[in-house]
Protein backbone atom coordinates (compact mmCIF):
# COMPACT_ATOMS: atom_id res chain seq x y z
CA UNK A 1 0.00 0.00 0.00
CA UNK A 2 1.25 3.52 -1.11
CA UNK A 3 2.05 6.10 1.61
CA UNK A 4 -0.64 8.43 0.10
CA UNK A 5 -2.95 5.57 0.08
CA UNK A 6 -2.55 4.99 3.86
CA UNK A 7 -3.03 8.66 4.69
CA UNK A 8 -6.32 8.83 2.38
CA UNK A 9 -7.28 5.86 4.74
CA UNK A 10 -6.65 7.33 7.99
CA UNK A 11 -8.48 10.18 6.83
CA UNK A 12 -11.60 9.04 5.75
CA UNK A 13 -11.51 6.23 8.61
CA UNK A 14 -12.81 8.80 10.92
CA UNK A 15 -15.82 10.49 10.43
CA UNK A 16 -14.85 13.30 12.53
CA UNK A 17 -11.74 14.07 10.64
CA UNK A 18 -12.62 17.08 8.02
CA UNK A 19 -9.01 18.43 7.04
CA UNK A 20 -5.61 16.14 7.31
CA UNK A 21 -1.65 17.44 6.32
CA UNK A 22 -0.59 15.32 4.03
CA UNK A 23 2.60 16.83 3.38
CA UNK A 24 4.71 19.20 4.86
CA UNK A 25 7.66 21.02 3.69
CA UNK A 26 10.52 18.79 2.59
CA UNK A 27 13.07 21.31 4.86
CA UNK A 28 11.53 22.24 7.92
CA UNK A 29 12.94 25.50 9.36
CA UNK A 30 11.05 26.42 12.26
CA UNK A 31 12.19 29.46 12.47
CA UNK A 32 11.77 30.26 8.86
CA UNK A 33 8.13 28.69 8.61
CA UNK A 34 7.06 30.86 11.81
CA UNK A 35 7.99 33.92 9.08
CA UNK A 36 5.35 32.56 6.97
CA UNK A 37 2.61 35.83 6.67
CA UNK A 38 0.52 34.83 3.65
CA UNK A 39 -0.89 31.28 2.30
CA UNK A 40 -2.24 30.84 -1.25
CA UNK A 41 -4.66 28.10 -1.10
CA UNK A 42 -5.22 26.24 -4.52
CA UNK A 43 -8.32 23.56 -3.96
CA UNK A 44 -9.06 21.44 -6.49
CA UNK A 45 -9.97 17.81 -7.45
CA UNK A 46 -6.66 17.30 -9.06
CA UNK A 47 -7.93 14.80 -11.61
CA UNK A 48 -4.94 15.76 -13.03
CA UNK A 49 -3.18 18.86 -12.00
CA UNK A 50 -1.96 20.58 -14.48
CA UNK A 51 -0.50 23.60 -17.01
CA UNK A 52 -3.12 25.75 -16.10
CA UNK A 53 -2.87 25.24 -12.34
CA UNK A 54 0.91 25.86 -12.42
CA UNK A 55 -0.02 29.72 -14.48
CA UNK A 56 -1.94 29.99 -11.54
CA UNK A 57 0.12 29.41 -9.01
CA UNK A 58 3.44 31.01 -10.76
CA UNK A 59 0.89 34.18 -11.45
CA UNK A 60 0.13 34.53 -7.69
CA UNK A 61 3.69 33.88 -6.28
CA UNK A 62 4.94 36.23 -8.57
CA UNK A 63 1.83 38.75 -7.22
CA UNK A 64 2.51 38.14 -3.42
CA UNK A 65 5.92 37.38 -2.84
CA UNK A 66 8.15 40.89 -1.69
CA UNK A 67 10.35 41.71 1.08
CA UNK A 68 7.34 41.78 3.29
CA UNK A 69 5.22 38.67 2.29
CA UNK A 70 6.64 35.16 3.12
CA UNK A 71 4.31 32.65 1.33
CA UNK A 72 3.79 29.58 1.62
CA UNK A 73 1.29 27.01 -0.70
CA UNK A 74 -1.16 24.86 0.10
CA UNK A 75 -2.41 22.30 -2.26
CA UNK A 76 -5.57 20.97 -1.49
CA UNK A 77 -7.72 17.79 -2.15
CA UNK A 78 -11.60 18.40 -1.57
CA UNK A 79 -13.14 14.90 -1.45
CA UNK A 80 -16.40 16.65 -1.26
CA UNK A 81 -17.23 18.95 -4.70
CA UNK A 82 -19.71 21.00 -4.67
CA UNK A 83 -21.16 19.72 -8.04
CA UNK A 84 -18.62 16.77 -9.35
CA UNK A 85 -17.97 13.24 -8.26
CA UNK A 86 -14.68 12.01 -7.09
CA UNK A 87 -14.08 9.73 -10.40
CA UNK A 88 -11.77 8.50 -12.24
CA UNK A 89 -8.68 8.80 -10.87
CA UNK A 90 -8.16 7.47 -7.11
CA UNK A 91 -8.08 9.57 -4.62
CA UNK A 92 -4.58 8.28 -3.37
CA UNK A 93 -3.06 8.59 -7.31
CA UNK A 94 -4.35 12.10 -6.92
CA UNK A 95 -2.18 13.11 -3.89
CA UNK A 96 0.68 11.56 -5.87
CA UNK A 97 0.07 13.55 -8.65
CA UNK A 98 -0.12 16.91 -6.33
CA UNK A 99 3.07 15.90 -4.34
CA UNK A 100 5.21 15.70 -8.19
CA UNK A 101 3.69 18.64 -8.91
CA UNK A 102 5.04 20.44 -5.68
CA UNK A 103 8.06 18.75 -6.47
CA UNK A 104 8.02 20.47 -9.83
CA UNK A 105 7.24 24.44 -8.24
CA UNK A 106 10.23 23.43 -5.82
CA UNK A 107 12.39 23.43 -9.08
CA UNK A 108 10.85 26.72 -10.28
CA UNK A 109 11.11 28.06 -7.10
CA UNK A 110 12.97 27.05 -4.42
CA UNK A 111 12.05 29.45 -1.53
CA UNK A 112 8.57 28.42 -1.30
CA UNK A 113 7.01 26.71 0.95
CA UNK A 114 4.47 23.79 0.51
CA UNK A 115 1.39 21.49 1.67
CA UNK A 116 -0.85 19.25 0.75
CA UNK A 117 -4.11 18.51 2.29
CA UNK A 118 -7.53 16.58 2.14
CA UNK A 119 -10.64 18.37 3.31
CA UNK A 120 -13.84 16.92 3.50
CA UNK A 121 -15.55 20.18 2.73
CA UNK A 122 -16.88 21.82 -0.70
CA UNK A 123 -17.96 25.26 0.10
CA UNK A 124 -15.12 27.80 0.57
CA UNK A 125 -17.39 29.32 3.72
CA UNK A 126 -16.37 26.04 5.33
CA UNK A 127 -13.00 25.13 4.13
CA UNK A 128 -11.36 27.99 5.25
CA UNK A 129 -12.31 26.69 9.17
CA UNK A 130 -10.15 23.90 9.71
CA UNK A 131 -7.54 25.70 7.16
CA UNK A 132 -7.49 28.64 9.97
CA UNK A 133 -7.36 26.49 12.82
CA UNK A 134 -3.67 24.44 11.23
CA UNK A 135 -2.20 27.89 9.98
CA UNK A 136 -3.83 30.30 12.33
CA UNK A 137 -2.00 29.34 15.41
CA UNK A 138 1.31 30.87 17.21
CA UNK A 139 3.64 28.42 14.67
CA UNK A 140 2.54 31.11 11.85
CA UNK A 141 2.09 34.67 11.69
CA UNK A 142 -0.12 34.06 8.87
CA UNK A 143 -2.49 37.39 7.98
CA UNK A 144 -3.67 36.66 5.01
CA UNK A 145 -5.54 33.68 3.05
CA UNK A 146 -5.33 33.55 -0.36
CA UNK A 147 -7.36 31.48 -2.12
CA UNK A 148 -6.60 30.83 -6.17
CA UNK A 149 -9.66 30.16 -8.34
CA UNK A 150 -10.88 29.94 -12.15
CA UNK A 151 -13.51 32.69 -13.25
CA UNK A 152 -15.59 29.57 -13.63
CA UNK A 153 -15.42 29.17 -10.00
CA UNK A 154 -15.46 32.13 -9.01
CA UNK A 155 -19.17 32.34 -10.67
CA UNK A 156 -20.57 29.61 -8.54
CA UNK A 157 -19.07 30.93 -5.26
CA UNK A 158 -21.50 34.04 -5.50
CA UNK A 159 -24.38 31.48 -6.76
CA UNK A 160 -27.63 31.95 -4.04
CA UNK A 161 -28.22 27.83 -4.34
CA UNK A 162 -25.41 26.75 -2.09
CA UNK A 163 -26.15 28.94 0.63
CA UNK A 164 -30.29 29.04 0.86
CA UNK A 165 -31.89 29.78 2.90
CA UNK A 166 -29.49 32.29 3.74
CA UNK A 167 -28.20 35.21 1.59
CA UNK A 168 -24.68 35.09 -0.42
CA UNK A 169 -23.60 38.33 1.49
CA UNK A 170 -24.42 36.99 5.17
CA UNK A 171 -22.77 33.52 4.53
CA UNK A 172 -19.68 35.00 2.86
CA UNK A 173 -19.19 37.71 5.26
CA UNK A 174 -17.36 35.96 7.44
CA UNK A 175 -15.03 33.90 4.80
CA UNK A 176 -14.00 37.44 3.15
CA UNK A 177 -13.12 38.61 6.60
CA UNK A 178 -10.01 36.73 6.41
CA UNK A 179 -9.56 35.69 2.77
CA UNK A 180 -9.12 37.00 -0.23
CA UNK A 181 -9.61 35.57 -4.06
CA UNK A 182 -7.38 35.63 -6.74
CA UNK A 183 -8.38 34.74 -9.77
CA UNK A 184 -7.25 34.07 -13.17
CA UNK A 185 -9.72 34.29 -16.25
CA UNK A 186 -10.50 31.11 -18.43
CA UNK A 187 -11.05 31.26 -22.52
CA UNK A 188 -11.68 34.28 -24.26
CA UNK A 189 -14.18 36.18 -22.92
CA UNK A 190 -11.86 37.82 -20.52
CA UNK A 191 -13.54 41.07 -21.03
CA UNK A 192 -17.52 39.84 -20.32
CA UNK A 193 -15.40 37.93 -17.29
CA UNK A 194 -14.09 40.97 -15.73
CA UNK A 195 -17.67 42.59 -16.36
CA UNK A 196 -19.30 40.02 -14.65
CA UNK A 197 -17.26 40.76 -11.71
CA UNK A 198 -17.84 44.49 -12.03
CA UNK A 199 -21.52 43.66 -12.37
CA UNK A 200 -22.50 40.68 -9.98
CA UNK A 201 -19.92 40.75 -7.08
CA UNK A 202 -21.67 42.50 -4.36
CA UNK A 203 -20.52 46.03 -3.79
CA UNK A 204 -18.73 45.06 0.07
CA UNK A 205 -16.45 42.24 -1.52
CA UNK A 206 -15.10 44.01 -4.75
CA UNK A 207 -12.34 44.55 -3.34
CA UNK A 208 -11.80 41.60 -1.73
CA UNK A 209 -11.13 39.82 -5.15
CA UNK A 210 -8.38 40.40 -8.10
CA UNK A 211 -9.04 39.21 -11.42
CA UNK A 212 -6.63 38.87 -13.51
CA UNK A 213 -6.70 38.57 -17.23
CA UNK A 214 -4.54 36.04 -18.62
CA UNK A 215 -4.36 36.78 -22.32
CA UNK A 216 -2.46 33.43 -22.77
CA UNK A 217 -4.75 31.58 -24.53
CA UNK A 218 -3.39 28.11 -24.35
CA UNK A 219 -3.03 27.80 -20.71
CA UNK A 220 -6.57 29.85 -20.11
CA UNK A 221 -8.21 27.01 -21.72
CA UNK A 222 -6.63 23.94 -19.96
CA UNK A 223 -8.86 22.06 -17.78
CA UNK A 224 -8.58 18.49 -16.27
CA UNK A 225 -11.75 16.84 -18.46
CA UNK A 226 -10.24 18.30 -21.67
CA UNK A 227 -7.54 16.23 -20.70
CA UNK A 228 -9.59 13.25 -19.32
CA UNK A 229 -11.33 13.70 -23.03
CA UNK A 230 -7.93 13.01 -24.83
CA UNK A 231 -8.05 9.80 -23.63
CA UNK A 232 -4.28 9.20 -23.77
CA UNK A 233 -1.98 10.75 -22.33
CA UNK A 234 0.60 10.69 -25.26
CA UNK A 235 -1.92 13.29 -26.88
CA UNK A 236 -2.41 15.70 -23.91
CA UNK A 237 1.56 16.87 -23.85
CA UNK A 238 1.01 20.04 -24.21
CA UNK A 239 -1.77 20.71 -21.18
CA UNK A 240 -0.19 18.31 -18.44
CA UNK A 241 3.12 17.92 -17.67
CA UNK A 242 5.55 15.61 -18.43
CA UNK A 243 5.93 13.46 -14.53
CA UNK A 244 2.53 13.39 -14.73
CA UNK A 245 2.12 11.39 -18.47
CA UNK A 246 5.21 9.03 -17.40
CA UNK A 247 3.17 8.60 -13.41
CA UNK A 248 0.65 6.93 -15.51
CA UNK A 249 -2.15 7.02 -13.31
CA UNK A 250 -5.49 5.69 -14.87
CA UNK A 251 -7.69 8.65 -15.72
CA UNK A 252 -9.09 7.33 -18.80
N1 LIG B 1 -6.55 26.80 -17.04
C1 LIG B 1 -7.03 27.38 -15.94
N2 LIG B 1 -7.01 28.72 -15.81
C2 LIG B 1 -7.52 29.32 -14.71
N3 LIG B 1 -8.07 28.65 -13.68
C3 LIG B 1 -8.12 27.32 -13.74
C4 LIG B 1 -7.60 26.60 -14.88
N4 LIG B 1 -7.80 25.29 -14.67
C5 LIG B 1 -8.41 25.17 -13.48
N5 LIG B 1 -8.61 26.37 -12.93
C6 LIG B 1 -9.23 26.67 -11.64
O1 LIG B 1 -8.57 25.87 -10.66
C7 LIG B 1 -9.49 25.53 -9.63
C8 LIG B 1 -9.46 24.04 -9.43
O2 LIG B 1 -10.15 23.49 -10.51
P1 LIG B 1 -10.13 22.04 -11.07
O3 LIG B 1 -8.79 21.52 -11.18
O4 LIG B 1 -11.10 21.22 -10.33
O5 LIG B 1 -10.70 22.53 -12.48
P2 LIG B 1 -10.69 21.96 -13.90
O6 LIG B 1 -9.33 21.82 -14.49
O7 LIG B 1 -11.64 22.89 -14.59
O8 LIG B 1 -11.29 20.52 -13.64
P3 LIG B 1 -12.48 19.75 -14.36
O9 LIG B 1 -12.28 19.96 -15.83
O10 LIG B 1 -12.29 18.33 -13.90
O11 LIG B 1 -13.74 20.38 -13.87
C9 LIG B 1 -10.87 26.04 -10.08
O12 LIG B 1 -11.11 27.26 -9.42
C10 LIG B 1 -10.69 26.27 -11.58
O13 LIG B 1 -11.49 27.32 -12.06
N1 LIG C 1 -20.02 28.00 -3.37
C1 LIG C 1 -18.88 27.40 -3.16
O1 LIG C 1 -18.27 27.47 -2.11
C2 LIG C 1 -18.27 26.62 -4.29
C3 LIG C 1 -18.76 26.73 -5.60
C4 LIG C 1 -18.12 26.01 -6.60
C5 LIG C 1 -17.04 25.20 -6.31
N2 LIG C 1 -16.61 25.10 -5.03
C6 LIG C 1 -15.43 24.26 -4.71
O2 LIG C 1 -14.32 24.71 -5.47
C7 LIG C 1 -13.41 23.65 -5.69
C8 LIG C 1 -13.09 23.58 -7.18
O3 LIG C 1 -14.30 23.23 -7.81
P1 LIG C 1 -14.48 23.02 -9.37
O4 LIG C 1 -13.35 22.19 -9.82
O5 LIG C 1 -15.80 22.31 -9.49
O6 LIG C 1 -14.49 24.37 -9.97
C9 LIG C 1 -14.14 22.38 -5.16
O7 LIG C 1 -13.65 22.11 -3.86
C10 LIG C 1 -15.59 22.80 -5.08
O8 LIG C 1 -16.33 22.11 -4.08
C11 LIG C 1 -17.19 25.78 -4.04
Amino acid sequence: MTTFQEKYNEFIGNKNNEFMIVENPQNQNTQCISKINTLLILDSSFNPPHKGHLQMLLKAIKKYKTNKNKLAVLLQLSINNVDKGMKPALPSKRLEMMSLFIKDLHHLDNDIYSYISLTKYGKFTDKITPINIFFGNSNFEINQYIFLLGFDTLERLFMPKYYLPNTVEDSLAEFFKKCKIDCLTRGKDYELQTKWKADNVPLLFQNKIDLEVNEDLETSNISSSNIRDFKNYNKCTKLVEKYICESKVDLF
